[in-house]
């Protein structure tokens, strides 16, 4: 259930709705299992997936919010945590056993730390540890990535552009998280007739990918300031030739939205030149991969960033766009503040609960009004904390809020 794409009754365009069901768009989130909630609660079954490296740091700390800002607005969650990645692999051999992937599945959202690190690297290709996200993407159909990239204004200073470029940029990158290079076929790694080893994947595309992911991006344009942007690289590769071709034949249906195409290697470029220039960006698995970390830094931090990923029916993935940092993991150094937000799209986008995600982004907000930086977004003056306090901070921001409005 509460997956966050619905289809009009015509079963054509897809819409962004938060907490709704393609299938009986109609339902509310979680029917059955909240017949078992207490009196005046609704319960939602939560995995949680916190893999490797800092990503179970950020995931303790996300779970606790969540769990609070939740309860505030008459939630209740019944969190199953299972492991997936590295931790998988150490526990029982697969980077995604069958009970974590029924879990996730039968869950009504995901929220999942980060998965990898050095120990498993030089593992063979189908045991390493982030075969495990691409197994849950794939298998949950979760085709459409949402990464919102905000300059906070109280994070102006830690972006590394400067105040004038950085100030004001708000966008969403909507990727494909299904399709593409990361799973097309022929790939591996193989010899070729004069005995010389070669490596290769596909770029592939199917015209109804291409469809699905542009309708949503239209769908999250006409929904912000109506400026759609599709990046590819249409002058060399065919994939991008028939993207550059889909995406424009459909824009005729959304004549509320500017379409417009750039080429990768510019968008990269503009993004650093002019970010302010982008509202929504649609485009590509690998090209979204690498854009949405670049802009991660125009706002500060990788470690601010989140994600949802949706499909048509079933829970939505939410994550940070970050990966498990071992070079930091075990420190209580990440900034759990992008695995915060995921939980905050985690309500809005998966189950519908739109005032429970406002108290997390208002906590979040509060807690850097009061001056509280993990060292990734540190700037003089302010106050450096580790992951755990500024967790603690963010629950307390929770808290005030309540008191405030009550
Ligand atoms: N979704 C996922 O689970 C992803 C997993 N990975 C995996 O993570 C491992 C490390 O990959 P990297 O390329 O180093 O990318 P990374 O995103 O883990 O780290 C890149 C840099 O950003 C910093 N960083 C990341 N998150 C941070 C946070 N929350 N707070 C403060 N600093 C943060 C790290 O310390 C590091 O210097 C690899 O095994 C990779 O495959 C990478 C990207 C996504
Ligand atoms: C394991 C990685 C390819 C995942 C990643 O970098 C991402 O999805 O952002
Ligand atoms: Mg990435």
């Amino acid at each position: 259930m509460a997956a966050a794409l619905q289809t009009n009754t015509r079963l054509n365009p897809i819409n962004v709705v938060p907490g709704r069901s393609l299938t009986n768009p109609s339902r509310a989130p979680c029917r059955v299992r909240c017949a078992a909630a207490s009196p005046g609660k609704k319960r939602f079954n939560i995995a949680l997936l916190p893999g490797d490296g800092i990503g179970p740091e950020v995931i303790s700390v996300a779970k606790n919010v969540l769990q609070q800002a939740g309860s505030l607005e008459g939630l209740e969650f019944n969190f199953q945590e299972m492991p997936v990645g590295g931790a998988a692999l150490d526990l029982v051999g697969v980077p995604l056993p069958e009970e974590s992937f029924a879990a996730a599945k039968q869950s009504d959202a995901i929220l999942l730390g980060a998965i990898g690190g050095y120990k498993w690297d030089n593992n063979e290709k189908h045991l390493r540890p982030e075969m495990a996200l691409f197994y849950l993407r794939r298998d949950l159909k979760v085709f459409a990535n949402l990464r919102p990239a905000t300059v906070l204004p109280q994070l102006v200073d830690a972006s590394t552009l400067k105040r004038e470029v950085a100030e004001g940029v708000d966008m969403m990158i909507v990727r494909e998280l299904t399709g593409g290079i990361y799973f097309g076929e022929p790939r591996g790694i193989k010899t070729d007739e004069n005995g010389e080893e070669v490596g290769f994947n596909t770029e592939f595309y199917a015209a109804h990918e291409i469809d699905r992911i542009a309708r949503v991006a239209f769908e999250t344009a006409r929904k912000r300031r109506g400026k759609l942007c599709s990046v590819d690289k249409a002058n060399v590769l065919d994939a991008s030739i028939l993207w550059r071709r889909r995406v424009t034949a459909l824009a005729s249906e959304y004549p509320d939205v500017e379409l417009t195409h750039m080429y990768v290697d510019n968008a990269a470029m503009q993004l650093i030149r002019d970010p302010k220039q982008f509202d929504t960006i649609v485009t590509n698995n690998i090209f979204g991969d690498i854009l949405s970390d670049e802009a991660s830094m125009i706002t500060g931090s990788i470690g601010m960033l989140p994600s949802a990923s949706l499909g048509v029916s079933g829970p939505g993935l939410f994550e940070p766009i970050h990966g498990s940092a071992p070079d930091i993991a075990g420190q209580d150094k990440a900034n759990p503040l992008a695995t915060i937000l995921s939980a905050a799209m985690l309500l809005k986008y998966g189950l519908g609960e739109e005032k429970a995600a406002k108290r997390i982004e208002d906590a979040v907000l509060d807690t850097l009004n009061k001056g509280f930086r993990t060292g990734d977004i540190y700037s003089p003056g302010n106050k450096l904390v580790g992951c755990k306090e500024m967790g603690e901070e963010v629950l307390k921001s929770v808290d005030s809020k309540v008191t405030a409005t009550v």
